[in-house]
């Protein structure tokens, strides 16, 4: 049976969960320099760039713990129709949350071309084709395979704009795709699609606080049999998937911790 999704469940964020994931974005950051001499990453929304800038912004603690940002190519795993500067933007968030605090060498971001924000279709097309420039320096690429994802997990259970029972779950051929009707607010999005996400090289979820309790249950006691997005992804991505939560998320949840190592 294929290995599962690794669950590290640390017992505060800023001590403890935010080290970790610096330290397990750098050791991705370095497998996908020794690839391609490029580390390309897709971020999503929520609570995640906060605590991506407590992990990232961190002071280095030497020569090995290093985040080479100018070597970053930075993609949105979903955004929202929206202009780059309004309050529900991902990239805004982001922005505000961790790029505008980067001192010296600043990474390459990919946000959403604004000029198609009246059609998602056309938005997800173009984000797509953004996509197809950046990997198409890799052999004859049918998905572009992401050096790391950082996602969320809603309480739910969607993540990027996939959301539980969405014929988008069922979308194959398309790597990023329009959504009209997310349940969560906005409404008009656009997203990688599951196959995108469940052929990273490494994907990596934060989920913290006991609102996130239930759906954890769920996704990891159900596994895929649930449907959830969280758990589909875990059942196509097994051990290159990893969950960093705090203790208050996983309270009462069957499924073994992993002792969080590299
Ligand atoms: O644009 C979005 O809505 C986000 O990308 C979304 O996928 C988010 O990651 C989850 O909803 C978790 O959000 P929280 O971490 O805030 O619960």
């Amino acid at each position: 049976m294929a290995k599962q999704a690794n669950l590290y469940s640390f017992p505060s964020v800023p001590e403890h969960l935010a080290p970790a994931l610096r330290a397990y974005v750098i050791s991705c950051q370095e497998a996908g320099l020794a690839r391609h001499n490029v580390f390309k990453v897709a971020v999503s929304g929520g609570s995640l760039p906060k605590t991506l800038a407590q992990a990232l912004l961190a002071p280095s603690t030497g020569p090995a713990d290093q985040v080479k940002w100018d070597k970053w190519e930075i993609f949105f795993a979903d955004e929202r129709a929206v202009p780059l500067d309004h309050p529900d933007s991902n990239y805004f968030l982001l922005k505000q949350e961790l790029l505008d605090k980067i001192s010296g060498p600043q990474p390459t971001v990919h946000p959403i071309d604004v000029e198609y924000l009246n059609d998602t279709q056309e938005l997800a097309d173009q984000y797509e084709q953004v996509l197809v420039k950046s990997f198409a320096s890799r052999d004859s690429v049918k998905l572009p395979i992401f050096d790391l994802l950082l996602l969320g997990c809603g309480p739910d259970g969607h993540t990027c704009s996939l959301f539980p029972g969405h014929e988008l779950l069922r979308e194959t051929s398309a790597w990023v795709a329009p959504i009209e009707d997310s349940p969560k607010p906005p409404p008009r999005r656009v997203t990688l699609t599951l196959p995108v996400v469940t052929h990273a090289v490494r994907i990596a979820f934060v989920a913290t606080g006991a609102g996130k309790r239930e759906v954890m249950k769920q996704i990891f006691e159900e596994g895929a049999a649930g449907g959830l997005p969280c758990a589909l992804v875990n059942e196509g991505a097994g051990e290159r998937a990893s969950w960093f939560v705090d203790a208050d998320a996983v309270e009462g949840v069957s499924y073994p911790r992993r002792p969080f190592s590299l």
